[in-house]
């Protein structure tokens, strides 16, 4: 199984979005997030740097969603029983997509500070 080619590895890579489209709301949720943040982008037209800075904090929540639901089905496979430690590991991780989570409403929110009030003025004009 070592030593694909770049294709067949993208593959594979495509086939996790796919899965994790399919079985976790959460991640169809953030996707669905990131759409709305690419949206605003095309209405905003902000310089290159906000597009980076939109593209990566976007790219980091749905990542960190990825490897959450990743590691929780891991985890499930291997000790589908209650557990105080899985409940601290899976707590963890919540805690993690939250904290990313919470750092992309701050960008949303400095965006929105930034650009809102241009785009309500050219509809004045
Ligand atoms: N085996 C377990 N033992 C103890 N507590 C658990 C166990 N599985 C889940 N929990 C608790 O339930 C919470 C939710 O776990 P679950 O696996 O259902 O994740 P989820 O709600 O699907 O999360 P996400 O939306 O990130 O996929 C965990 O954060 C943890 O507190």
């Amino acid at each position: 199984m070592k030593n694909r080619s770049l294709s067949a590895r993208i593959a594979f890579a495509v086939a996790g979005w796919k899965a994790a489209w399919r079985r976790e709301r959460s991640f169809r949720t953030q996707s669905w997030f990131a759409a709305l943040a690419l949206l605003a982008l095309l209405m905003f037209r902000p310089p290159p740097i906000w597009w980076a800075v939109v593209a990566v904090t976007c790219a980091l929540v749905l990542a960190l969603e990825l490897i959450n639901s990743a590691l929780e089905g891991l985890i499930d496979l291997l000790h589908p029983a209650i557990h105080p430690e899985i409940k601290a590991i899976k707590d963890m991780l919540a805690g993690a997509v939250l904290m990313i989570s919470c750092a992309a409403l701050a960008v949303a929110a400095a965006l929105a500070v930034a650009y809102v009030h241009a785009v309500l003025q050219r509809f004045e004009t």
